[in-house]
């Protein structure tokens, strides 16, 4: 062979190589694994799922920057909005990243589930610190209400907090409402009171949300979109932060999303309509037990192992009620939400 034939055939071939590469960066469905091993994605690098839609997501990268569209390695599956990730990113001719695929999932801190559409439990958001529960003064709360709420976020083991809205309507004393939310204060949940209606009303609220990732969730009508509203007063900022492809897409609305908040400092946002109407999914007996915190001290306790609390001798939790240890009100509400489970 000569040597011209030689380098034509060794440009041939180079050509070719760079052709395939080209093609399989704009092809969707080319494996990632393929691409990855080609060499055509950068560093791996730490970053946050800020948005899913199905197996492609938005993700914002650690270290700042836009946020980048990504696909998923092919044997990634079940990642949700506030999952820590691994990825790499492919950059264009100019040296801007253009997408990325995600390559690995980090632990997750905790993760908040929900029933689908067969009544499988399924994960809808990860690595949330705490869980809003918003009540107000109006559409008035049940104790059992707020007593469901709690039991289903002690259930995730993610903090509780309670929010008390709409103070603006209380009475100067406080009355009621504020005497339960001090009752809750006493067991050692985190409590908040806002409102709307009053120049610095969500002060409070905002030392709470800063540095923490949060979920607001409660009954209707409480006001939680008009706290959000105010956490979050720039439509910008809450389409902002998506990548380009999916500002383009038409199911924004549905998925769960994370926003970071403006006015509190490393304060982030988790929302989505469904992650609104968490509390209602069914708990176990044992679940409901251990939701009751105040009780702690005295399970196992019973004279019978398999005490049910209901008129037992020797029940250690009946016996802590007698003494005013445990608040004859949440055990009373303890017993209507296993009755309501009994009868489901
Ligand atoms: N007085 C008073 N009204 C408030 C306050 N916050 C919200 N509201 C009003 O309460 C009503 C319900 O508020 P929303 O923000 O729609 O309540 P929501 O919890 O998002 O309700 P859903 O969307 O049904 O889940 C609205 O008419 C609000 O204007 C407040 O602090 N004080
Ligand atoms: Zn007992």
């Amino acid at each position: 062979m000569s040597k011209r034939k030689l380098s034509r055939q060794q440009r041939w071939r180079i050509e070719k190589i760079q052709a395939e590469r080209a093609e399989r960066a704009t092809r969707r469905d080319v494996p990632e694994d393929e691409l990855l091993a080609a060499g055509d994605y950068g560093p791996e690098q730490p970053g946050r799922v800020i948005a899913h839609f199905g197996r492609t997501l938005d993700v914002r990268p650690d270290a700042d920057g836009e946020v980048i569209r990504c696909h998923l390695r092919a044997n990634l599956e079940g990642l949700v909005t506030g999952d820590r990730v691994v990825w790499r990113g492919r950059t264009d001719a100019e040296g801007r990243t253009v997408e990325g695929v995600v390559v690995a999932r980090g632990e997750r801190a905790s993760v908040l589930e929900r029933p689908d559409a067969r009544g499988q439990l399924k994960p809808v958001a990860a690595n949330i610190d705490q869980i809003l529960i918003v009540f107000a003064v109006e559409p008035e709360p049940h104790p059992n209400l707020i007593d469901r709420y709690l039991v289903a976020a002690e259930a995730t083991g993610i903090l509780p907090v309670l929010v008390l809205n709409k103070v603006d309507l209380l009475p100067d004393d406080g009355g009621e409402l504020m005497a339960l939310l001090r009752r809750y204060e006493g067991l050692g949940y985190p409590v908040v009171t806002t409102t709307t209606e009053r120049e610095g009303g969500l002060d409070t609220l905002h030392a709470r949300l800063a540095g923490r990732t949060s979920v607001f969730v409660g009954q209707s009508g409480v006001g939680k979109s008009s706290l959000i509203d105010r956490l979050l007063p720039d439509e910008e900022l809450r389409i902002g932060e998506l990548s380009k492809d999916s500002r383009k897409g038409t199911h924004t609305t549905t998925t769960a999303r994370l926003y970071r908040l403006p006015e509190a400092e490393g304060a982030e946002l988790i929302d989505s309509p469904g992650i609104r109407e968490f509390g209602l999914i069914h708990l176990d007996e044992q679940q409901v037990t251990e939701g009751f915190i105040e009780f702690h001290p005295f399970l196992g306790h019973c004279r019978f192992r398999d005490c049910r609390h209901r008129q037992e001798p020797g029940c250690a939790l009946l016996e802590a009620v007698e003494r005013g240890e445990i608040h004859p009100e949440r055990f009373a509400s303890y017993r209507r939400i296993l009755d309501s489970l009994e009868a489901s």
